[in-house]
This record gives C-alpha cells, sequence and structure tokens, in this order.
C-alpha cells in the first residue's frame, strides 16, 4: 500500500498545564518531547493525568497555559493527528468499510472511488480483507479493534495517539494487536503515544516510556531492548530486567 506521508512530526509541551474548574491540576507545567517517528508509553497510577495529557496532544482538551505543538507542524488542519480508544465505537449502521470511510468523507478531496480504493487497502493492512462487508455486529473484539486502527490510519495521520487501546482484550489478542501495532508503525512512519497500565506492553511496544506522577512526567526511560520487538524476547533476561526497571519506577516517587 502507497503511504502518502513522508514523515512523521514531533510533539512538544512546552510548559503545558491544565487546570479544571474545580481545581483540579491533571496536567502540571509539562516539558516533554515525543520525538518524530517513535512510540512513547506513557505509564503512571490512575488519576496521574496520563488521558488529560493525551487530549491536550489531540487538540480535545485545552490547555490552561502553555501549549502543544507538531514539529514540523500539521500540513492540513484535519487527519493529522489520529486518536484509538480503549472501545472501538464504531457506527453500528456501517459496515467494516463504511466505518473507516467516515473520516475520508470529512477531508479528504478525493473522489468517492478513490476514497473506497483507500479504505480497502487500509482494511486489508489490519487483515479484514475479507471483512469489509460486516456489520459491527458481526465482528469480534479483536476485529473491531483493527477496524478502529484503520478508521485512525486512512487519513495517513502524523500522530497516531492510543488510549489504553488493548486493555479490553485478553492476552493473546493483545499480544496479536501489539505485533500489528508494530508494523502499523513502521508502515505508516508515524509518531506514536501510548497510554498503557501494562508494564509488559510498555517494554515491546516503544521506544521511549515517559512515568507520570501527580500531573508530571516523573521520568523518562529509554528502552534498551533490541529488536525485534516479538514474543521470543518477552522470555529473555533482559527484558525480564527492563521490566523490573519500569515496574520500580511506578513504585518510588523520583
Ligand atoms: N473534566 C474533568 N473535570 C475535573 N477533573 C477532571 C476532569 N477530567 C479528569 N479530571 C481529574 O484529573 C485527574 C487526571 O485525570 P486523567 O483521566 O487524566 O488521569 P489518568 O492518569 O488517565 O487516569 P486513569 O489511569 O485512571 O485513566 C484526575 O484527578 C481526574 O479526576
Amino acid at each position: 500500500m502507497t503511504v502518502l506521508s513522508s514523515h512523521a512530526s514531533a510533539i512538544r509541551c512546552d510548559n503545558v498545564t491544565v487546570e479544571f474548574d474545580d481545581g483540579t491540576r491533571a496536567v502540571d507545567r509539562i516539558d516533554a518531547e515525543f520525538p518524530a517517528g517513535k512510540i512513547t508509553s506513557l505509564i503512571g497510577p490512575s488519576g496521574c493525568g496520563k488521558t488529560t495529557l493525551l487530549r491536550l496532544i489531540a487538540g480535545l482538551q485545552r490547555p490552561t497555559s502553555g501549549g502543544v505543538r507538531l514539529d514540523p507542524p500539521a500540513a492540513q488542519p484535519a487527519g493529522e493527528v489520529a486518536f484509538v480508544f480503549q472501545q472501538p465505537s464504531l457506527l453500528p449502521w456501517r459496515d467494516a468499510l463504511g466505518n473507516v470511510l467516515l473520516p475520508l468523507e470529512l477531508v479528504s478531496r478525493d473522489t468517492g472511488a478513490q476514497q473506497r480504493e483507500r479504505a480497502a487497502a487500509v482494511l486489508q493492512t489490519v487483515g479484514l480483507g475479507d471483512a469489509m462487508g460486516r456489520m459491527p455486529h458481526e465482528l469480534s473484539g479483536g476485529m473491531k479493534m483493527r477496524v478502529s486502527l484503520a478508521r485512525a490510519l486512512v487519513t495517513e495521520p502524523r500522530v497516531l495517539l492510543m488510549d489504553e487501546p488493548f486493555a479490553a482484550l485478553d492476552d493473546m489478542l493483545r499480544n496479536a494487536l501489539g505485533q500489528l501495532l508494530l508494523q502499523l508503525w513502521s508502515d505508516f512512519s508515524l509518531t506514536v503515544v501510548m497510554v498503557t497500565h501494562n508494564i509488559a506492553e510498555s517494554c515491546l511496544l516503544s521506544h521511549q516510556i515517559q512515568v507520570m506522577q501527580q500531573g508530571s512526567i516523573a521520568q523518562m526511560i529509554e528502552n534498551p531492548l533490541p529488536w525485534p520487538r516479538n514474543a521470543a524476547l518477552r522470555r529473555t533476561a533482559e527484558f525480564g530486567m527492563f521490566y523490573g526497571v519500569i515496574s520500580d519506577s511506578l513504585r518510588e516517587p523520583s
């Protein structure tokens, strides 16, 4: 499949703060960079501000002060930053192809036939070439998540944001979709930021891990594990060691 975007963007957070009306400071003066073309996991205890930071990057949440920008900036106003939620939230009255077509119908200037061709190609890439005509109620949980990923990627975004995307899936599916994410990251040349509570997932899938605590980035940990990141790596001593490092970072406020 031809991907038009030639490069990803870095995400820069400049002293960004979000304080809600009730005084909760969910994000507190964060200065951070999410490097272009890399996968960053965002981990931390419940309520530390992960989702709020992701929503800020997506433009779904306004900062109280400071800002977030893409570098280089988005070329088009829409479709450059995609968001995948834990629940695939597909439109129940549209089949898989219709769901993936939706963002193109909103932002693309291509003809209907070109849009359908594009949506079908992305569905092939996520392994649903034979299920394009299925309605959401005819899809398994894993298949719905694949449609959700295809819908996010069909506009060829520079940035893919994911909020606990695989948390609702069983272990086997979770591993399979993790591997699919790595394939899509490579095929689409993406900058990915993924919120996860799963330490093994953060070790396996990311280049760096940002540890959040109480609205701040407490630690940025480069992931030294070698590539390819497959099931065999999980059984190695170095994987176990790094798992321990991340686990400790969540326990000890630094
Ligand atoms: N709209 C809102 N109004 C007031 N407070 C909010 C709002 N949204 C989130 N919060 C609060 O901001 C803080 C950070 O919430 P956020 O959802 O970003 O945390 P999180 O790290 O993603 O949590 P979890 O891991 O449980 O999903 C929490 O104290 C939460 O209660």
